[in-house]
């Protein structure tokens, strides 16, 4: 394992803190490294494992679609592509009519903005504070935490962040010049932060009220990791663009940016206003065709809907002057400590689990939805073992 350490150590980038293993095979919940030791995944590739490692299904529509077309821009039309489009449709939240692919969370978010700006004409962006939605500049304007963001501005002008669950900050700061708030309706990388159910709500008819959009960055709540196929679901909120990647296309890297009659009734997205060469692909249009079918036949929302309520009972239950608050939706979890995490993760990844901070002191779980009952406590046996 040592060798392929080094050999990553002298050539990456050196941008990651990585633990010290490398990981080469993953079956569902399950990973193993190098030397062949087993870990239980609860950081599911940053959310994007919900369906589990080591596919069939996934590897099967990606060898079948490799032999006929890897490659094919929206230059001309593509059958598989029309099929996840109309699909995409069809299981996204009502009113949502239109979509553009992409390859990423950030790029999804950066169409997103232009999007917005474009269909309102106006310029201003709402964000939150704490709120991530990704790493290119302009999504990174509206990222929150100021060690990703300070280093590289001047970003894109005309963003300003407002408090998170608090209606009078965004009455105050949404106004005719506002062309959108963008906000995940959990925040996860930022802490694992649920919104009031009211908050949302109130939010969605400000934004009808002074003709501003209404963004909602799903790059992680999507694909049943709340315990809904989205966490939009939970609120019956319908956003006027809906973000998506991670688990879209089974861990094929992929975004999407859906978009609802008030974006596509301005008339102004027009051709050439945007574009991606690998968007739409039909290798993982392939593979997210077979990722809604795992979605719909192994019902993993209501599946992590239910083993949500067991993790958490489970959770709230411990007493230890380590942990602060235990927060979260579904299978998005968060355990706020009294200290710093990185020593915890540490503990974890030696005792076989693979955890995610969120943030300086937020412990978070994001174990593949098909994690079995036995897999999870298993898990849990040891975090609650390292939490002492
Ligand atoms: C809500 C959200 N929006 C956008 C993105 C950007 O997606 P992408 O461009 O595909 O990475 C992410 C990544 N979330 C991970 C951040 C990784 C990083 O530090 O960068 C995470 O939750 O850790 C999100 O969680």
């Amino acid at each position: 394992m040592s060798t392929i350490i080094d050999v990553e150590n002298t050539y990456t980038s050196g941008v990651y803190g990585k633990r010290p293993v490398a990981i080469v095979r993953g079956k569902g919940a399950l990973l193993w490294d190098a030397e062949g030791r087993e870990y239980i995944d609860c950081a599911a590739g940053h959310g994007v494992a919900n369906i589990g490692h080591g596919r069939p299904e996934i590897a099967a529509a990606l060898a079948a679609q490799a032999q006929r077309l890897i490659t094919c821009p929206e230059i001309v039309y593509n059958d598989v592509r029309a099929q996840l489009l109309q699909r995409l449709i069809e299981i996204t939240p009502e009113g949502l009519t239109h979509a553009f692919l992409c390859n990423s969370g950030t790029e999804a978010v950066e169409g997103a903005l232009k999007f917005a700006r474009l269909a309102t004409g106006r310029t201003g962006i709402v964000a939150t504070l704490r709120g991530f939605h990704g790493r290119s500049m302009g999504a990174l304007s509206t990222t929150w935490e100021k060690s990703y963001r300070e280093p590289f501005a001047p970003l894109i002008p005309d963003v300003k962040h407002i408090r998170y669950n608090d209606l009078a900050a965004a009455e105050a700061a949404i106004t005719e010049q506002t062309a959108a708030i963008i906000i995940e309706l959990v925040q996860a990388e930022g802490g694992v932060h649920v919104p009031q159910a009211d908050y949302l709500a109130g939010l969605a008819a400000l934004c009808r009220e002074r003709g501003a959009l209404l963004i909602v960055d799903e790059i992680q709540t999507g694909f049943g990791r709340t315990g809904a196929l989205f966490a939009c679901n939970h609120y019956n909120l319908q956003p006027d663009i809906l973000c998506l990647a991670k688990s879209l296309a089974g861990g094929v890297p992929m975004g999407a940016i859906c978009l609802g009659q008030r974006v596509m009734e301005s008339g102004r997205i027009t051709k050439g206003a945007h574009g991606s060469t690998f968007g739409g692909n039909p290798l993982a249009c392939a593979a997210s065709l077979a990722t809604i079918d795992i979605f719909e036949r192994e019902q993993l929302a209501p599946r992590a809907a239910a083993l949500s309520t067991q993790v958490f009972e489970r959770l709230r239950s411990w007493r230890s002057p380590l942990i602060r608050e235990v927060r979260g939706q579904g299978l998005l979890i968060g355990i706020e400590l009294t200290k710093r995490v990185q020593p915890y993760l540490e503990a974890l990844c030696e005792r076989g689990v693979l955890a995610l901070p969120a943030g300086p002191t937020v412990l978070r779980l994001l174990p593949p939805l098909v994690i079995s009952e036995e897999q999870i406590n298993r898990a849990l046996d040891i975090v609650a073992d390292v939490l002492g």
